[in-house]
């Protein structure tokens, strides 16, 4: 773990890194750049081509999971794993019906009704990672929301193992979450394919989700072709305590995301040495009962970062300036610090808020800025997934009303068949 003491001058330099903007590297750019262009001019071959290359798996028999796949994937699942699946997708859809947005209809100040419409998406795209773990969750996480939304075609692409085979599990959570189609094909090809289209597979009009760097560069550069949701790339947390935090709690945290592998982001910002000292010490101690304990402490210790601070709102100016995917807010009088965070994806409060439950359970979706990109975006909402369209209609009154005005601007853009547009309807003219 990188200690970093905010008073020290020589900790400036690291600082001032942690103010990141999302902005990929050449090589991935590059990389990226030469899978869509294969995938747009050789469709089905090129996918066929990269999955050997990238996954070892041989897709020449095909590339969609079958129907024969999703029973063998249903029956293969265990009844416990399908009721905490429903359970998460009951919270899905309750969040996600009540950040959709509704139609409305009011009058402006010429007496112009004017409103707007919000439909669904007809056919979208879900990118499911699979790289590293089965990301059951993620199925649901922005499947769900899609399908709370009311989208009817629900495509996702997920990287198969060696064998061709997706997860049953994965398989199955995908099903329940109202996908309609798989396309067994991950990384920057199975993002292209879902936005251009092959002989296979039909094209989205909108794709969303998370993954490694080369799939979030894809969607990055096939915005146009399909609008996307947001950046969402290697799982971040950054805790910000004080000495009433339990060190066992926060350690717990920070392993538990070091679980999403070396290149996830973990950081601690404390303004007590105390608290750092025994959080260390627990992550040691907890380490030796976890499955992958060396693993993950050998994560930490080459990825994760602890800044001590002068104070609490000197730590808040760091959280601000990072932007954290996740940040767990443990602190006394948490309600007072709580509005100061400003570009955090989502905050979980207090001592008993594990990220955890976030990740799989509570409602909002898991899938959430990174790398900075939370400064600008938000994490996926199923107002995402509507469609919005604006509606205007006029009568004689807000007609006359609104003539003047428009045929200023009319004027001064030097267009005025648009002045006479309006113009023509004033009644009595
Ligand atoms: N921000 C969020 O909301 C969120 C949520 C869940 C997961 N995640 C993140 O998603 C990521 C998942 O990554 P993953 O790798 O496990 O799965 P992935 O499915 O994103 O990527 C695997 C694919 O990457 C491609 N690939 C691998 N190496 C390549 C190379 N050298 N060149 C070109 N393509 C290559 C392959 O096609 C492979 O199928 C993790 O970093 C995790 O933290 C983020
Ligand atoms: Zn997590």
């Amino acid at each position: 773990m990188k200690f970093v003491d905010y008073s020290e001058a020589s900790s400036q330099d690291f600082l001032q890194s942690l103010d990141r903007r999302a902005v990929p590297s050449a090589r991935v750019r590059e990389v990226v750049a030469g899978i869509i262009e294969q995938v747009r001019s050789q469709g089905d071959a090129a996918l066929i081509e990269l999955t050997q290359k990238f996954d070892g798996a041989d897709l020449s028999g095909g590339l969609l999971v079958t129907a024969e796949e999703w029973a063998a994937a249903e029956a293969a699942t265990e009844e416990r794993t399908k009721e905490a699946i429903a359970a998460s997708l009951r919270n899905i859809t309750f969040f996600a019906k009540k950040s959709q947005r509704q139609d409305w209809s009011d009058h402006n100040e010429q007496g112009v009704q004017v409103g707007e419409r919000f439909v669904p998406f007809e056919r979208v795209g879900c990118y499911v990672p699979g790289g590293k773990a089965p990301l059951v969750s993620t199925a649901l996480m922005t499947a769900g929301f899609a399908k709370a939304a009311g989208v009817r075609e629900i495509v996702a692409a997920t990287p198969c193992g060696p064998d061709g085979t997706v997860n049953a599990a994965l398989l199955y959570a995908l099903k329940a979450a109202g996908v309609t189609e798989v396309l067994k094909v991950g990384g920057a090809q199975g993002v292209a394919a879902l936005a251009l289209g092959t002989e296979s597979i039909a094209p989205v009009q909108k794709l969303v989700g998370p993954g490694n760097s080369y799939v979030v560069e894809a969607k990055r550069q096939l915005i146009g072709a399909i609008s996307i949701d947001l950046l969402p790339g290697p799982s971040e947390i950054m805790v910000l305590a004080d000495d009433s935090a339990r060190a066992d709690f926060v350690a717990a945290d920070l392993l538990g995301q070091a679980e999403h592998g070396p290149d996830s982001v973990v950081g601690l910002v404390t303004p007590s040495r105390n608290l750092l000292e025994a959080v260390l010490l627990e992550i040691d101690k907890q380490a030796q009962s976890l499955s992958r304990g060396d693993y993950l402490r050998q994560v930490l210790a080459d990825g994760a970062f602890a800044i001590v601070v002068p104070d609490l709102s000197v730590g808040v100016q760091v959280v601000n300036a990072f932007s954290p995917e996740h940040l767990s807010l443990v602190v006394e009088d948490e309600e007072s610090w709580l509005p100061r965070i400003l570009t955090a994806s989502a905050i979980y409060v207090g001592s008993l808020s594990p990220v955890a439950v976030g990740d799989f359970l509570a409602g909002p979706s898991h899938t959430l800025p990174t790398g900075g990109s939370g400064k600008s975006f938000s994490g996926l909402r199923a107002d995402q997934f509507q469609r919005r369209i604006s509606v205007v209609r006029m009568d004689a009154d807000s007609v006359a009303r609104s003539v003047e005005a428009v045929e200023e601007f009319a004027r001064v853009e030097g267009l005025d068949a648009h002045g006479q547009s309006v113009r023509i309807r004033v009644s009595g003219d």
